[in-house]
């Protein structure tokens, strides 16, 4: 059986300009699911209402998940260490840490272990936070724009570590990109969202990036119409 790591039903959350509206939301173990929108569309307010960082104002989160990971664009660690010596914090904390899965991840992508991650570029960065993310073994990861800042070779790199932990784990992962590229590769599902609302879920069997480009800028195009 399937099982659902994260429902929401009828959330909304608002800010002074901006309503995330009657958000009905479903992420299934093994489910990579794109959430794609223009900007300010609402996709990093969906991810933290799900991740709990937001505080949502009506509805329900019905969370399945035992381990949550998540990459936003902040740093959730102190960026004087190396590589070495932070993993040495990890596996000093008590936390849920795997050092076995850490390392090899950490060759994967190539980072330097005796740098100070202050001197990371933001791309560097982002991967490190995805290796320290997938190294707890989430059930449930959210990433915040994890591709953007990556050069071609790498963004395939992270995109196959995050398809080859999925394969792997009973995991779910919901993914926010500009590249539908992305989606392409690794997503079997995506959620286009316009002015906080999801106005289209599809599975992703059949779709090349050109075609979701224009089923993208068609549907946009009528939800502003009104249709
Ligand atoms: N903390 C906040 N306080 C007030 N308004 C906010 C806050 N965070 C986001 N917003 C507003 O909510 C709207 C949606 O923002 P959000 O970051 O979720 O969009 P997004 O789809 O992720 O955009 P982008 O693709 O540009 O990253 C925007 O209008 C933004 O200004």
């Amino acid at each position: 059986m399937c099982m659902t790591k994260v429902s929401m039903s009828h959330v909304k959350k608002k800010y002074d300009n901006f309503i995330l509206s009657d958000i009905n939301f479903q992420a299934k173990e093994k489910e990579i699911i794109g959430l794609i929108g223009e900007n300010g569309a609402g996709k990093t307010t969906l991810l933290k209402s799900i991740g709990g960082i937001n505080k949502i104002d009506f509805g329900t989160i019905k969370k399945d998940f035992k381990e949550l990971g998540f990459c936003f664009d902040s740093i959730p660690f102190p960026e004087e260490l190396n590589i070495l010596q932070l993993e040495h914090v990890f596996q000093n904390i008590g936390i849920n840490w795997d050092t076995q899965a850490f390392w090899p991840y950490i060759k994967a992508l190539q980072l330097p272990t005796k740098t100070p991650i202050s001197n990371f570029s933001k791309g560097m960065k982002m991967q490190l936070n995805l290796c320290i993310s997938i190294s707890h073994h989430p059930d449930l990861l959210l990433l915040d724009e994890i591709t953007s800042g990556l050069d071609p070779l790498m963004r395939r790199k992270v995109l196959r570590l995050i398809k080859k932990y999925v394969d792997q784990n009973d995991c779910s992962v919901i993914i926010t990109t500009h590249n539908l590229n992305d989606v392409v590769e690794i997503c079997t599902r995506f959620d286009l969202l316009d002015h906080g609302k999801i106005i289209l879920e599809k599975s992703m069997q059949n779709f090349g990036p050109e075609n979701l480009e224009k089923l993208f800028e068609e549907t946009v195009q009528k939800a502003k119409l009104g249709e």
